[in-house]
């Protein structure tokens, strides 16, 4: 992808962002940016009348935050990162710098001056690169700002204090969040949303690629020292065209000392947007004086190498439930988690740290704390949670891929190799097993509840009457399609022992149509009469001879007008995307992923007609076909 060079190079770098915001955490993790998260202690007392421009107030803070952090590793620490990043963010409006509100009143004060008015919001950015000689920190630093405008409608008194008492406004710099509950009080944005939020995202990039890809040397030659040639785009980058990427010295960058005071003039310059701080970017030379293209990083690779460490530490922070006791009592130390799920300090504070590395938890000196996605998705009882799926894929997927050597070699699944036991039997247990059907229907129901409103709004559904859901397993997905098309009464058909093990799984409090459950084999037994049937996940999982009985009888029981919804990942014609699709056909179970052309055949060839097919963006996809009405 052609954004990923800028990013790349930093990939091979410990890189740490200095800032305790979520939202810039977010921003970067949302990129793909691996990074530690060390927010600053520096306190955002600058004087601000000393500085000419708001600007300029914003982006020696972001400085003075990164450098705080920087110094801090290296010497408290011993620990010198390789990148430093720092941000601030400020909103002006007639001339008066606002930071974030202490207080409800104080955030009433600045919501209130807003109102009605065009505002301007800075954020100011650091990138300080360290280098530790003679166990002396050296720092390189590189600042810029973005300004983005925002105009706000006029704001009621009701409004404000409506908005103020929900809490928002206070950790947010002008006292608004404007990717929440503020986006309501906004009229128009002139600039970098991200900006806003508290990170300018593509002027980073660019200042990356303006560090990292420095123009060709003879061009380099002819310039002065404090001006950068400017980069517009980073869409013509690639790993390929790095002639002189690493960041090795620049010469007029300021270098500070580890009490992080400047210990040589900085030759700076300001932009119209950005004050550049650094100079050119010197190749590397070898002994002879000769030129050598730095490695390049092959930053997809060596995040595959990584994978597998990234996805235990996932598991194994799930299995703990370290996400439910954080999310119940964070902040907290890793001794106290350690106290709490009963494992080793120095252990727990290690996979703490690797959480917090892979952007599922923040660390502050508080101690580590959930990140919303980790709430959301992470907790066993979040709103969207994936636990059940993350248990069994460390419980059962893991096992089976540790053998996947020699399940390429026989062409088969692994369950002999890595649970000692037969198909047939592994199979029964799913069954019979308490403990493994629950595990089981837990990660069904993961996928199927974060799924369901994208299948069930793929097509417009509310011309049919009654649904019914085959393999419907604990009817989240049911239970989503009564709420969206309440004139749908909707039955989930699936094995006795799954059906006696779904109460679990109801949400509480609801005032939709129930969902009725019925038990049956859908190879063997009578289906349910419907004019929509559903088949989730099923299709995938089965040899071509079941699959061929299930649509038959699906067919033969559909009545003319009536239709059959597929909910499955569909892959692209040439079967190699999305690559969750792919990856889990390495399971080896007999039955196969399929394209979109695959499905429309298969439906047709069981008298579906009129087959459409919607890519939702999410974990699964939608196929809908109708039974061919054969009166005119
Ligand atoms: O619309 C939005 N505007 C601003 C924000 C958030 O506001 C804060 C700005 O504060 P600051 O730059 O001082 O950063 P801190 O949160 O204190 O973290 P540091 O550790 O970096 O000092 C920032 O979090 C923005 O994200 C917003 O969310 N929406």
């Amino acid at each position: 992808m052609v954004l990923n060079p800028v990013l790349g190079k930093l990939v091979s770098k410990r890189v740490v962002l200095a800032s305790a915001s979520p939202r810039r955490q977010e921003i970067l993790t949302n990129v793909g940016l691996r990074f530690e998260v060390v927010p600053s202690w520096f306190k955002e007392t600058l004087e601000k009348s000393a500085f000419a421009a708001p600007y300029e107030y914003a982006v020696e803070t972001a400085k003075q935050k990164a450098l705080e952090v920087a110094n801090r590793m290296h010497v408290k620490h011993l620990r010198t990162p390789d990148v430093v990043i720092g941000a601030d963010t400020i909103v002006t409006v007639d001339e008066q710098i606002l930071e974030k509100p202490v207080d409800k009143q104080d955030a009433y004060r600045m919501l209130s001056r807003l109102s009605g008015k065009e505002h301007s919001v800075f954020t100011g950015v650091a990138i300080i690169h360290c280098h530790s000689k003679d166990n002396h920190l050296e720092t390189e630093i590189t600042d810029f700002y973005e300004e983005t405008k925002v105009k706000f409608s006029d704001l009621s008194e009701e409004l404000l204090w409506e908005y103020i008492h929900s809490g928002e406004p206070m950790d947010k710099a002008g006292g608004y969040g404007i990717q929440a509950l503020g986006g309501m009080l906004v009229e128009y944005v002139h600039g970098d949303f991200l900006n806003v939020v508290g990170f300018p995202l593509n002027h980073f990039c660019k200042k990356l690629a303006e560090l990292y890809y420095p123009p060709p040397k003879h061009n380099v030659q002819h310039k002065k020292y404090d001006s950068i040639p400017s980069v517009d785009t980073f869409e013509n980058l690639s790993d390929g065209e790095s002639e002189s990427s690493n960041f090795t010295e620049h010469k007029g960058a300021s270098k500070l000392d580890s009490s992080g005071m400047c210990s040589s003039g900085a030759i700076y310059k300001s932009e119209s947007s950005s004050s550049v701080r650094t100079g050119f970017i010197v190749p590397l030379e070898n002994q002879n004086g000769v030129l050598k293209s730095a490695a390049k990083v092959p930053s997809k690779i060596l995040d595959l190498m990584d994978g597998f460490r990234a996805s235990k530490a996932l598991f194994v922070a799930s299995k703990l439930k370290m996400f439910d006791h954080l999310r119940a009592k964070g902040p907290l130390k890793a001794v106290d988690i350690a106290n709490e799920v009963g494992t080793s300090v120095c252990g727990t504070e290690r996979l703490l740290d690797a959480c917090a590395a892979l952007g599922l938890l923040e660390k502050t000196p508080q101690g580590y704390s959930n990140t919303d996605s980790a709430n959301t998705y992470l907790t066993s009882d979040g709103e969207y949670s994936l636990h059940g799926y993350i248990i069994h894929s460390n419980d059962h997927l893991w096992p089976l891929f540790t053998n996947l050597e020699s399940a390429v070699k026989e062409g088969s699944r692994q369950n002999h190799r890595a649970f000692g036991k037969k198909e047939e039997d592994l199979f029964k247990d799913y069954y019979q097993s308490q403990e493994v059907k629950q595990r089981f229907m837990a990660a069904m129901h993961s996928i199927a509840h974060l799924t369901a409103r994208d299948v069930a709004t793929a097509f417009d559904l509310s011309q049919f009457k009654s649904a019914c859901d085959l393999g419907g397993c604990t009817g989240a997905l049911a239970h989503e399609l009564v709420q969206i098309y309440p004139n749908l009464k909707v039955t989930v058909f699936d094995l006795p022992e799954v059906i006696a093990n779904t109460s679990y799984f109801q949400p509480s409090g609801q005032h939709t149509a129930p969902v009725t459950f019925v038990s049956g084999d859908f190879f063997k037994d009578n289906l349910p009469e419907a004019d929509l049937y559903i088949l989730s996940r099923v299709l995938h999982d089965w040899p071509d001879e079941k699959v061929h009985v299930l649509l038959s009888k699906i067919s033969a029981v559909c009545k003319p007008g009536s239709a059959l919804l597929v909910a499955e990942i569909v892959l692209d014609e040439q079967k190699t995307h999305p690559p969750r699709a792919v990856l889990q056909s390495l399971s080896m179970t007999e039955g196969k992923q399929r394209s979109g052309s695959e499905y429309k055949q298969l439906l047709e060839k069981y008298g579906f007609t009129d087959v459409q097919i919607k890519i939702t963006g999410n974990l699964l996809d939608a196929v809908l076909g109708f039974k061919e009405n054969l009166s005119p």
